[in-house]
Formats: C-alpha cells, sequence, structure tokens
C-alpha cells in the first residue's frame, strides 16, 4: 500500500490528468456504445446513412429493386433514413400481413406528402389519409355504395361502348393501312380514362369534358407519384420545390381539378331531380344521393369537399392501374408467343361464331384470369405505404406512432422461397392455385390487404378481362419491323404493336 502511495506520489501530476481525462472519456464511450446497444436491439438493421440526406443516395432509378437489393442484407425489416423521415421496409410477406392486417388499426393512414396536401386540400381526403369514423364513412361509400358489385354490373354498358369503340378504331385502321403499328399504350390509357370518366362522372367519351377530365387526373397522379420533391424529406429545403416551381404547379393542378369538378357536381345536382332511371346513375350521382340523406353514417353529412376527393381518389387509383395492366399483359405475351396463342385459342373457342362478346362469356376464361393474375403479380403498385398512428411493434421490433413503413410488394412477388422461378412469366402456376384478390394470402396481394384493400377490384377485374377478350379475339398482334419476341424489349415505352386479322380470317 505504502510502495503505491510513494508509487503514484512520484508520477507527474501531468501524466496524471491526462489518464484521468482518457478515463472519463471511455468511460462516456462505452456508457454511450452500451446505450446504443440496448437502444438498437429494438430498432431493425440500417445501412449506414449519410448527414442530411439519410440514405437518399441509396435510391436507384428504381426505387422498389434498391431497397429490395438492401433487404437481402440488412433483412425483411430495415430502417432507412430518407432525408430526415424514418422509414421502415418491408420486405416480407409475413411481416406485411402485420403491417397491413394484424396491425391494421395502428397503421390506419397512408402518407401524406406536400402535393397530396395540395390536392386533397388540406390532406383531409376521406382516402388518402382518413381518421376515425371518416375511415368508415369513406369505406362505405366506397365499396357498398360506387363499386358495389350491381353497381359495377349496371354500369357494364359503359365498358361495352367503350371497347367497341376501341375495336372499330383498330378494325380501321387494320382495313385502311394494314401493317401499320398502333401505340397501345395511348390506347389503353384513353380507354381505361374514357371509361372511369364516364362510369365517375357521366361525362360522354366523345364530349371535350372527357378528354379534359383525363388529362387533369393524368396531371394529379404524375404529381403525387413525384418522388422528387425534396421539401417531403428535408423539410429545411422546401425553397427548393418553389424555385423549381412544384408548389406552383401542385397548386394549379388542384385548382383546375376543384373547378372542374364542382362545375360536374353542379350539373349533376341540376339533373338530379330529372332522372330517377337507376341503372343510368353515376357514381357522382350517388355521392350526391348520400349526401341528401345526411344519415350516412352517425348523422355524418358529406361535404362537397369530401365528394370532391373522393371523386378526385377513384379516378387517381382507377386509370393509370388498369391501363398499366392491359399495357403489360401485352407485353408480356408478345415476348412469349405461346402463351398468346394458347390465351387466343380459349378466347375464340368460348366467342365461337358470335360477333360480340358477352360479360358472361368471361366466365368459362380461366385461362385469361391466369394470365392476368400474373400480369399483377409481376406488375402491380410496387410499394404501399402506412404510417403508425401509435408505437407499435412488428417483427420484435418497436416502430414509433409516426414512423412510415413501406412494404415493398414488387420483392414479395417475386420471393424464390415463395414462387418457383420467380422472374418468369408462367400464368399455368395460378391453375389450381387458390391466390385470388381478397387480400387473405401474404405471399399474393395486388390489390393490396387489409381494410385498404382497393374497393375497386371488382370494377378493375371486370374492365380488364372484357378489355382484353376483345383486342385478342378480334385481331393477332404482331411486333413491329419483323422484330423477334426474343429481341422485344419489355422496357420500351411506348407500346407499339401491329394488329392484323386473325389467323382464322374474321375480322
Ligand atoms: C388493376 C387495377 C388496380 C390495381 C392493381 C389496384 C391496386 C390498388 C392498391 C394496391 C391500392 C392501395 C391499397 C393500400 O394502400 O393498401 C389501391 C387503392 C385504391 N384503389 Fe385500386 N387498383 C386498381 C384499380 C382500381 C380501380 C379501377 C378503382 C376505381 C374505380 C380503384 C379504386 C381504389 C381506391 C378508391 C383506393 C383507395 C382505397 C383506400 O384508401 O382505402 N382501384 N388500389
Amino acid at each position: 500500500m505504502a510502495k503505491l502511495t510513494s508509487d503514484l506520489s512520484s508520477v507527474n501530476p501531468v501524466i496524471l490528468v491526462s489518464a484521468a481525462l482518457v478515463c472519463c472519456v471511455a468511460f462516456v464511450y462505452v456508457r454511450s456504445r452500451l446505450g446504443r446497444l440496448s437502444s438498437s436491439s429494438h430498432r431493425p438493421r440500417s445501412p449506414r446513412r449519410l448527414p442530411v440526406i439519410g440514405n437518399l443516395h441509396q435510391l436507384g432509378a428504381s426505387a422498389h429493386q434498391s431497397l429490395h437489393a438492401l433487404s437481402l442484407k440488412y433483412g425483411p425489416l430495415m430502417l432507412m433514413h430518407f432525408g430526415s423521415v424514418p422509414t421502415y421496409v418491408v420486405s416480407s410477406g409475413e411481416l406485411a400481413r402485420q403491417v397491413m392486417k394484424t396491425c391494421e388499426a395502428e397503421f390506419p393512414a397512408r402518407v401524406m406528402t406536400e402535393a397530396s396536401r395540395t390536392l386533397f386540400e388540406g390532406g383531409e381526403d376521406l382516402l388518402l389519409n382518413p381518421a376515425g369514423t371518416r375511415t368508415t364513412l369513406a369505406r362505405k361509400v366506397c365499396v357498398s355504395g360506387i363499386l358495389s358489385l350491381k353497381r359495377v354490373q349496371a354500369l357494364q354498358f359503359i365498358r361495352e361502348e367503350e371497347v367497341a369503340s376501341l375495336v372499330a378504331k383498330l378494325r380501321r385502321l387494320v382495313n385502311d393501312d394494314r401493317g401499320a403499328r398502333v401505340n397501345l399504350s395511348d390506347l389503353f390509357l384513353t380507354l381505361a380514362s374514357t371509361t372511369l370518366s364516364r362510369a365517375i362522372l357521366g361525362l360522354k367519351s366523345a364530349d371535350e369534358s372527357n378528354r379534359v377530365m383525363g388529362q387533369l387526373a393524368q396531371q394529379a397522379s404524375n404529381l403525387l407519384g413525384e418522388v422528387t420533391a425534396v421539401g417531403d424529406y428535408i423539410p429545411a429545403l422546401s425553397w427548393v420545390d418553389h424555385l423549381r416551381g412544384l408548389t406552383r404547379n401542385a397548386k394549379r393542378v388542384s385548382r383546375a381539378v376543384h373547378e372542374f369538378l364542382d362545375r360536374v357536381i353542379d350539373e349533376h345536382i341540376e339533373k338530379q331531380n330529372d332522372d330517377d332511371d337507376d341503372d343510368r346513375k353515376y357514381f357522382v350521382d350517388i355521392l350526391l344521393e348520400l349526401q341528401a340523406k345526411k344519415d350516412v353514417i352517425g348523422g355524418h353529412e358529406l361535404t362537397r369537399k369530401e365528394i370532391r376527393a373522393v371523386l378526385l381518389t377513384l379516378f387517381i387509383a382507377g386509370i393509370d392501374s388498369s391501363a398499366t395492366t392491359l399495357e403489360c399483359t401485352m407485353k408480356e405475351i408478345v415476348k412469349n408467343p405461346r402463351i398468346m396463342r394458347k390465351l387466343q385459342q380459349e378466347i375464340r373457342g368460348v366467342v365461337g361464331n358470335k360477333s360480340n362478346i358477352l360479360q358472361s362469356d368471361l366466365n368459362q376464361m380461366e385461362y385469361l384470369k391466369c394470365v392476368i393474375k400474373e400480369t399483377l403479380r409481376l406488375h402491380s403498385p410496387k410499394l404501399v405505404a402506412r404510417q403508425a398512428s401509435e408505437d407499435v411493434d412488428v417483427g420484435g421490433f418497436r416502430i414509433p406512432a409516426k414512423g412510415v413503413v413501406l412494404v415493398n410488394v414488387w420483392a414479395i412477388h417475386r420471393d424464390p422461397d415463395t414462387w418457383d422461378r420467380p422472374l418468369e412469366y408462367l400464368p399455368e402456376r395460378f391453375v389450381d392455385a387458390c391466390y385470388d384478390y381478397t387480400g387473405q394470402d401474404q405471399k399474393y396481394f395486388p390489390f393490396s390487404l387489409g381494410r385498404r384493400i382497393c374497393p375497386g377490384v371488382q370494377f378493375a377485374m371486370f374492365s380488364i378481362e372484357y378489355a382484353l377478350a376483345n383486342v385478342l379475339c378480334w385481331f393477332d398482334w404482331e411486333l413491329p419491323d419483323g422484330m423477334s419476341a426474343q429481341d422485344f424489349d419489355m422496357s420500351a415505352m411506348p407500346l407499339h404493336l401491329v394488329p392484323v386479322p386473325p389467323s382464322h380470317g374474321s375480322l
């Protein structure tokens, strides 16, 4: 002890102070490491991030693909930071089910961006960001009112007329200019847009207003898909969006959409009393009736703003998704001539000598249904977002209130543990398989799962099956300029194909 004391007393005081300082620093470091370790055990793994931008630099041109590649390293639930927004990325079916179904009450809302707040007049949209009874109201309005099976069937005349007009256009082209190619991307977009404009607002397809609404819906949809709004991720830099004109553009589109919808709603209010034909009621008429009843749910009366929001949501949700499914199916089957032949044989076998296809014929087209399911496996919406309303545990990790979750549907639909040859287009995988669109299966959910599942499934399916059956029954399809199926590039936009008279002759 004396030795020790004397030894210590003989040490230079500068060395003593330095040693004490080093010990303090070491203590603080070890404590902070231990602290971080204990809190990170409740946090998923994260790729390394940069100051300010977080992990934004790791998102390539296709965010879903970049996120999938990172998830292979960091696991099926990883934490990323897009600017200042902590985002939990889910890449397994089991975790997707937990977020979207088991914990659906804790994840009631989609994520609002500056563009959606502007378009939906402050973000109170019933469908994008609902809360409480408004959610129930919105779902009721959509599911049992405007998108019910009865209503969707009653509007079959619109699908028939619009598809007949597309077929007539193609027939004229084949007769007048054989071998000419058509821009199928454009034709499908117009078909989806005119069909929905008629069903939602009753706008006649030949009217200028139908075309204008289609364009406005497209602009609104582009705004919502705008991932480059810097302010959504780094609020301090939102002035960049002002400088780039993004904010001004969103306001302009929002104003134009609302003025347009207001005009149409007023016209329908004027006409409401003269027209009692229930089968000719459009979605806007149903909403106005619900508004007039005033007792939709708990005495809540639909406001004009809410009606506009529901109408706009239907346009945005319905047009691109339907057109993309039609376009991707045609791309996949021109790339796979065996599938095209098998499908045409089925369709033509069912239609026989009839000169038009009936809605009831579609029930016998089993292979057509498998083809569409396979298209939706590979080409349905890629990322679905949710925001937690309170702290919630997912996969053993705590996601805090306001935490954003991105479900990578693209990756789940290609999971090699679920799907044999996952990258190949094989409609046969759905023959005798029990996958459907009801969101029962965590491995396959192109229309989503849980309480936010797409309420437009039936409308979409009737429209897509009917359009494809017609386009494939009355025409054969070739690639332009003698291109072979192997050389066809799936990512080529727009899709140009050459319609020719069917090999069995009748056009
Ligand atoms: C192939 C075509 C379609 C696909 C693949 C599709 C898929 C989806 C998906 C994945 C969602 C997101 C659900 C979520 O956030 O969990 C959604 C929402 C929605 N879809 Fe569709 N959809 C299609 C067509 C349609 C059509 C034609 C309509 C209307 C006529 C429609 C109306 C809606 C509405 C209103 C929502 C919002 C529901 C809510 O927020 O609760 N969809 N759709």
